[in-house]
């Protein structure tokens, strides 16, 4: 099993719950409610603002040119389609300037970018990637069960769309071998290290989707499933 095989299976049930997450069922029929999904979206965009902070922290400490380069590929996605998209999104849903720059956070996203902004000052370069993982590979794997048809609302569709492409697909492949290559040259206490930020992450993904529901959030995704 490769370590992030490895990371991934520790990190059950949460990592499935956040990939069959009913926001994700949702998002597939196209029947999130406008306001549950202008909501995640202007809390999403904070996300963005701490990963993209933490993809720079990524650069400064890549121990190679190339992988530099790849991150710096991925930093070029996040500043342009995925920032217009964000753009159109606001315009579509009347967001006000105020919570696209400086809105009120859940406290859902104010700990996914505490755990981001800590690891962007303090992690390692296997911190950098472990959670810069968790983030994208979650990503990859519910957008992986997008049906075939995609729903008529661009705002739904196009984050699919986001997430759901063969350029988004080799990132994620890079970010694994990546940590895997990083992974060799751990020690035990900074696996166990990456573990656990790896299980916090996935943790934090799962808040972030119960914070928009319809589950409430003290359920958690625990209950019947009511298909
Ligand atoms: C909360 C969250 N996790 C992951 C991604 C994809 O990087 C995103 N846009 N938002």
């Amino acid at each position: 099993m490769t370590f992030s095989e490895w990371l991934r299976e520790r990190s059950e049930p949460a990592w499935t719950k956040v990939v069959e997450h009913r926001f994700v069922d949702e998002l597939f029929a196209g029947c999130v409610p406008a306001e549950r999904m202008r909501s995640y979206l202007v809390q999403d965009y904070q996300f963005v603002d701490g990963f993209l902070a933490l993809l720079g922290a990524a650069v400064a400490r890549a121990d190679r040119y190339t992988s530099r380069l790849a991150v710096a590929g991925s930093i070029g996605v996040v500043t342009s389609e995925e920032n217009t998209y964000f753009q159109r999104a606001f315009d579509e849903l009347d967001v006000p300037e105020s919570d696209r720059t400086a809105p009120v956070l859940d406290p859902a996203t104010a700990e996914f970018r505490e755990l981001m902004a800590d690891t962007t000052d303090k992690g390692s370069y296997a911190d950098v990637l472990t959670v810069l993982l968790v983030a994208e590979w979650t990503y990859l794997d519910w957008a992986s069960r997008a049906p075939d048809s995609p729903p008529p609302n661009f705002v739904h569709a196009e984050w699919i769309a986001l997430h759901a492409n063969p350029e988004f697909r080799h990132w994620v492949d890079w970010l694994r071998a990546e940590v895997d290559r990083i992974g060799e040259g751990l020690d035990e206490r900074e696996r166990a290290r990456c573990l656990r930020l790896f299980q916090h992450a996935t943790r934090c993904e799962l808040d972030f989707f119960d914070a928009h529901g319809p589950v409430p959030p003290d359920v958690r995704g625990d209950g019947p499933d009511e298909g």
